[in-house]
């Protein structure tokens, strides 16, 4: 964490050293100019979306940004398949945000259509549009994406990953090429993993969200059920350890969620889940060898969820074959997705 930190604050004053048509002077210039700082005692609060294609680090920027792990994030493209609201109150500002899943133009099976219904219905109605796209890459993906936004969201572009661009020099140019394809109103090269970069989107994100009242307490995280963080967790550590092998149709369903009263522990959580997979070859991979896998998927969620809960936490996860199921409309609805 700390190289990437030092890799973009070195990559930042490269870039701005290089004369008037350099980076800040070009963020400056985009930056519109009614857009001023909040005032010190009025509430602000808001709803942002994170939007964008597959695999860009919405869920990371989104855990960053809400400071604790809301939604799962993983190598594998479309990891998140949920609306899922992380919220995050800094000063006199709420900040509300929407992940969404990465806008899947291949495939169309119920799952998807599924998928892409969640990302529009995200995008109609917030105050702030954050796409998230790879810095110095624009490809015919993220251009979908971009064209399903409605006029008159102030949506910022957010390039990310900047700490994996070695080449500094060509964020400009490529940055001038995508104020030609949409009128954005501000450009935020950064790094979802970088700490001072996520302080500095709160600063930027603040002044587009409008005077009123917050919505939820000031510690409140998400409104997502300590039911949905279970399986989203156990999904996360299920990702983790296939890896590639899996299809991403794969899912959690919990069976069980009850708390116990218990004389040792303050909270004791007893929680059943079924990992459904669409073949018998993916149950064995899930299962592994002598159940190897099972258990590491199992061991870690528990630790995870035990933390994230402040609980004893009792789990069991099943594996159960389902074939088709992503292909089936009543199913998807049936596993949770709208
Ligand atoms: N180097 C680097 N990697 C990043 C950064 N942000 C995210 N990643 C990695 O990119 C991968 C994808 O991140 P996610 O946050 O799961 O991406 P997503 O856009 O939510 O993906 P979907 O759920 O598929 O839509 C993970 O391996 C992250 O660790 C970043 O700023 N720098």
């Amino acid at each position: 964490m700390n190289d990437a930190t030092e890799n973009v604050a070195a990559g930042a004053s490269d870039a701005s050293a290089g004369g008037p048509n350099d980076l800040e002077s070009m963020l400056a210039a985009a930056r519109p100019a009614g857009a001023g700082a909040p005032g010190a005692t009025n509430q602000r609060c808001g709803l942002i979306a994170i939007v964008g294609k597959p695999n860009v680090g919405k869920s990371t920027l989104m855990n960053a940004l809400v400071g604790q792990k809301i939604s799962i994030t993983s190598r594998k493209a479309q990891t998140t398949r949920h609306r899922i609201t992380g919220i995050r109150t800094q000063g006199a500002t709420q900040f509300v945000f929407v992940d969404t899943p990465g806008f899947q133009t291949k495939h169309s099976t119920a799952l998807n259509k599924s998928l892409n219904k969640t990302v529009m219905g995200a995008i109609g109605d917030v105050d702030l549009i954050l796409f998230v796209v790879e810095a110095g890459s624009f490809t015919l993906a993220d251009a979908k994406v971009l064209s399903l936004f409605k006029p008159g969201i102030p949506t910022l572009l957010i390039a990310n990953k900047l700490d994996t661009v070695h080449r500094r020099a060509e964020i400009a140019p490529w940055l001038r090429d995508m104020q030609e394809r949409h009128p954005f109103a501000e450009f935020v090269p950064m790094s979802a993993k970088n700490k001072g970069d996520i302080e500095r989107l709160f600063g930027i994100c603040e002044k587009y969200l409008p005077e009123q009242p917050w919505w939820y307490a000031e510690d409140e995280l998400t409104d997502r059920s300590e039911k949905f963080l279970a399986s989203e967790t156990v999904r996360e550590k299920l990702f983790r350890f296939t890896g590639d092998e899996l299809p991403y149709t794969s899912t959690v369903v919990i069976d069980k969620f009850d708390e116990e009263k218990s004389k040792q522990h303050k909270r004791f959580l007893r929680i059943a889940a079924t990992i459904v997979v669409e073949r018998d070859g993916h149950k064995a991979m899930v299962i592994g060898e002598k159940g190897e896998r099972l258990k590491r998927i199992s061991t870690e969620a528990r630790q995870e969820l035990e933390k994230l809960m402040d609980a004893k936490v009792f789990l069991e996860v099943w594996v159960k074959v389902r074939s088709g199921w992503a292909d089936d409309e009543a199913r998807v609805r049936a596993f949770g997705y709208e």
